[in-house]
């Protein structure tokens, strides 16, 4: 990829013909194969890249670069890795465009919003890197002048696996943490968004990491097995569905690693009475349709308060219809295409079936084709509001992943807490409210791992991020996830003479 040239692409031209694999500083053709994938351009239909899939010799070489670079990059004082992290945080910014293209064109993300990801990957670069040169033990003084003390250290080979929706920021925001603390990664992206990882993996060389310090393997399920089964691997973070999440618990603890798992979900927002009307209905938009509604923890189920709800409905199916769909790449276009034809269908069939249990389309949920004839096999559709629902419907209880918004009413307050945590997800929630009392004592009944008040879906790097129930544990960003890429060895010292028991 040459930055110039990508810069200034258009959709329908892009194609990637260079090695997909990063290993030991380099794009690698794979030493070995478990198959091949094609990767497409949502907006056109186009395959951009066909690759192989990585085998167990390749994931095998990967682990070994992988510890190599650890040897050398965890010996470093925190301020070496602090210099070389900014670095690579100040290359992301330079080469925004460039990563926000490329993104924009695998993905299918419009370019406005695939800018703002790579904000959030830099961003996360510059906190860990801040972080890095601050981590530190404790001193703990004993009887008799002995004392103790406690050394942050890191795990050692850790590997991520990524989810389609946010291929280059799920990626930063695993390596970050990881390699602020000084592990190494072998990083495995999606299938479906082979490319822009090797942007980052390319961008960290360029910073001074080690060569191997972070690599990126491709490849499907058989891929993520390899690497969560290698005895050289000491952690696993994973970001992806409930069912893949499950079996990655499983290889993990047979393995006794420790896993962050970051999971789908099927959030509630609640909107009272007594909100700021323009910021709820912008708040409902955001929290639904960002990334073409493929967001772990959009608000799916929007509750609305009784007296408000014929206006807020009203307002919010106005706004949804003016959303511009079409060439992701165009400056003006807020919504692109879906991941691909599958998932597409999938989204359309939870229409239908919502339909047949009682829902009522208000707008959108149906195929749109947009005017120009190079995005005819795109693989776009209509924002949908959906009415009339009740919590037993498909549509409100499962994970839809696509652009598909469920109204709710109801009556008290007692009975929207309920009716939010009824559900075994628990990555996100959100409250519009005027009454700063009534937003406190809500948010802290809500069974969700991230809460929004009068917003949704802002993700500053500083604050954590991460489930509750069957939406994972552990957490990205903020202070907390030095704690899940490091461990603590307590040191204890003797200043006197053994006593012994014998
Ligand atoms: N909580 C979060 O931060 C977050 C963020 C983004 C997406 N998600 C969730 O991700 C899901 C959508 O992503 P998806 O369709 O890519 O999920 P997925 O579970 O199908 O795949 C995720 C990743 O796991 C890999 N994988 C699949 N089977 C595997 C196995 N047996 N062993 C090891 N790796 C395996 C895939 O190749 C891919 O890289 C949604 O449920 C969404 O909510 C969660
Ligand atoms: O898909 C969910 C994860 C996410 C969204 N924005 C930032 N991370």
């Amino acid at each position: 990829l040459q930055p110039s040239s990508v810069a200034a692409m258009s959709t329908g031209t892009f194609v990637v013909s260079q090695p997909l694999n990063y290993r030991g500083g380099a794009r690698v053709e794979p030493a070995d194969a478990s198959g091949t994938e094609k990767a497409f351009e949502p907006a056109t239909g186009r395959v951009i890249a066909t690759f192989t899939c990585s085998g167990e010799k390749e994931v095998n070489l990967a682990v070994q670069n992988a510890k190599a670079a650890f040897k050398i990059w965890s010996q470093k004082s925190g301020m070496e890795r602090c210099r070389i992290l900014l670095e690579a945080a100040r290359i992301i910014r330079e080469r925004e465009d460039e990563i926000a293209t490329v993104e924009c064109i695998n993905n299918g993300k419009s370019i406005f919003e695939a800018r703002l990801d790579i904000d959030t990957s830099w961003q996360c670069l510059e906190y860990y890197a801040g972080l890095a040169a601050s981590m530190a033990g404790e001193h703990i003084q004993l009887p008799g002048g002995s004392f103790g003390y406690t050394r942050r250290e890191p795990l050692g080979v850790c590997v991520g696996i990524g989810a389609w929706n946010y291929p280059f920021q799920i990626a930063s925001w695993k390596s970050a943490p990881a390699l602020a603390c000084g592990n190494a990664m072998v990083f495995k992206p999606s299938p479906f968004t082979p490319v822009s990882a090797l942007l980052l993996a390319e961008i960290y060389t360029e910073a001074g990491v080690p060569p191997g310090l972070f690599n990126v393997v491709q490849g499907g399920a058989a891929t993520g097995q390899f690497l969560c089964q290698h005895h050289d691997v000491a952690k696993v973070s994973f970001t992806g569905s409930v069912p893949t999440g499950m079996k990655i618990m499983e290889m993990s603890a047979k393995g006794i690693k420790p896993v962050t798992l970051e999971l789908g979900g099927k959030s509630p927002l609640i909107i009272f009475s007594d909100c700021d009307m323009n910021n709820a209905v912008k708040g409902a938009l955001m929290a639904n349709f960002l990334t073409q509604g493929q967001v772990c923890c959009n608000g799916t189920r929007v509750f609305v308060q009784k007296e408000i709800l014929d206006k807020f409905t009203e307002e919010v199916v106005k706004q949804t219809q003016r959303i511009k769909i079409g060439d992701p790449l165009l400056e003006d276009t807020r919504m692109g295409p879906l991941i691909n034809r599958p998932h597409l269908e999938r989204v359309l069939g939870f229409v239908k079936v919502a339909k047949e249990q009682g829902a009522k389309v208000l707008c959108g949920g149906d195929i749109y084709v947009p005017e120009d004839p190079k995005l005819k096999d795109g693989y776009y559709m209509r924002p949908c509001v959906l009415t009339n629902c009740r919590d037993d419907m498909t549509c409100v209880k499962e994970e839809i992943f696509g652009p598909v918004m469920s109204i709710l009413s109801f009556d008290t307050e007692a009975e929207v807490l309920e009716r939010a945590n009824d559900t075994t997800f628990g990555l996100a929630a959100g409250v519009f409210t005027r009454d700063i009392q009534r937003a406190h004592r809500v948010v802290a009944e809500l069974q969700a791992g991230t809460c929004f008040i009068n917003n949704y879906n802002v993700s500053p790097v500083e604050l954590p991020f991460g489930g509750y129930k069957k939406s994972g544990f552990g957490r990205e960003n903020g202070r907390v996830t030095i704690e899940y890429y490091s461990q603590l060895k307590t040191v204890c010292v003797e200043m006197g003479d053994v006593e012994s028991a014998f």
